[in-house]
């Protein structure tokens, strides 16, 4: 089936035909329903910036059906470390993603559907696409208790959060894209959205933290592919258009010219971590030195995930000063991330050989500072 694309420069683009063809012909009648056959979470996102960008909507809204692997979603304006538990993240092998829409922190797997609804920033309404999604649930099941509130989140049971809400909207395009918990893992869910950093200052957008849950597990009828088959059906309703959900592939540049570009942006660590608001971590260590407790004061200033103020203050005795400077100093400028630590901490480190004692205590310091990045 050959699915036109309106192009914002007058081509037109065919899903599930590989060569783009020129000259504007749209015959689209009212609307589309894609979903992403990957389930990488930026390549996704890519499939996002890129009707946004790319698609001249008027008249033709899109509904985006994607599912990922464990990932945690953070917001535009958002800190990670504040948002996430890296480190269980990094271990687990669950990604990161910053994306382009403001709001909190969602984690997501392939129990939770994401919806993107692409309108002209006109035809615009996240209330609307809300209530949508609540009758196709009330169509497969009438008894489901679920309400869209005023943040635009949707409650099962007046209780639990089953859906969050973000949206971008452009000069002409907008985008209203949600979340909707079908069988995620829940244990996953909250331990990676928990974050064990202490004491960070900044003016990032905090999440809302609510207690969520899954559709499924109110109804075992109700899985992804129920659900989405109900959304496409009422969303087609809606628009006068059939309800067949159409394939599409996020890596295909005939499809979609410059794609694959933009999900590499979306995975760098500029993008990821870079984009954080300016912050500051505080931070108090005790370590244990010939019986007796000792503190060490760190204090750091992060721009654009970078560090550019560094304060180790530790006992004189314990780390001469004239080191404590010399580590403070080889911070500044590096990522705020344990990995570059390392490789720093350890360069630094070989400046000062056969010194058992200082190695030693060195490796504690600098250990306590990588858990806390
Ligand atoms: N997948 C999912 N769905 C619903 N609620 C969730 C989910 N993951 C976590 N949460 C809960 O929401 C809060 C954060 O709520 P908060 O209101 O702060 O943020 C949001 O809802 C953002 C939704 C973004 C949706 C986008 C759609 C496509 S890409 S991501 C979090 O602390 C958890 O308690």
């Amino acid at each position: 089936m050959l699915i036109p694309f309106s192009l914002k420069n007058g081509f037109q683009l065919l899903c599930n035909h590989k060569v783009p063809v020129a000259g504007f012909k749209n015959t689209a009648k009212s609307g589309l329903i894609l979903q992403s056959i990957s389930n990488d979470v930026y390549q996704n996102l890519a499939v996002e910036d890129w009707i946004h960008d790319h698609l001249n909507l008027e008249g033709k809204p899109i509904l985006f059906f994607w599912r990922n692997s464990a990932s945690v979603v953070i917001g535009r304006h958002q800190n990670p470390w504040q948002e996430s538990n890296l480190n269980l993240m990094r271990e687990k092998g669950i990604k990161l993603a910053r994306r382009r829409s403001g709001g909190g922190t969602v984690y997501h797997d392939m129990g939770n559907i994401n919806l993107t609804f692409f309108t002209t920033k006109n035809k615009y309404d996240r209330m609307e696409n809300l209530k949508l999604i609540v009758r196709a649930l009330n169509a497969v099941k009438p008894q489901l208790d679920v309400q869209a509130t005023k943040r635009f989140d949707l409650l099962l049971d007046g209780q639990f959060k089953i859906s969050g809400t973000a949206s971008k909207i452009g000069r002409t395009t907008a985008y209203h894209h949600c979340t909707l918990l079908c069988s995620t893992d829940g244990t996953s869910l909250s331990s990676v959205l928990k974050s064990p950093y202490q004491g960070i200052k900044s003016n990032a957008t905090a999440s809302t933290p609510a207690v969520v849950k899954n559709l499924l597990e109110k109804d075992p009828t109700l899985t992804c592919d129920v659900l989405m088959n109900a959304i496409a059906a009422e969303y087609a309703a809606c628009h006068q258009i059939d309800g067949h959900i159409n394939l599409i592939n996020p890596t295909d540049e005939i499809q979609f010219p410059g794609i694959n570009s933009r999900a590499k942006e979306l995975q760098t660590w500029e993008w990821i971590y870079g984009k954080t608001p300016k912050f500051s971590v505080n931070a108090t260590f005790n370590v244990l030195h010939e019986q007796a407790h000792l503190e060490i004061k760190v204090s750091i200033d992060i721009k654009n995930g970078r560090i550019e103020i560094c304060n180790i203050q530790a006992p004189d005795h314990w780390l001469p000063l004239e080191i404590c400077d010399r580590l403070n100093s080889s911070f500044i400028g590096s990522k705020f991330c344990p990995i570059e630590a390392t490789v720093l901490t350890n360069t630094l480190l070989k400046t000062y050989p056969e010194d058992h004692e200082l190695h030693s205590k060195w490796s504690i310091l600098c250990e306590k500072i990588r858990g806390i990045m």
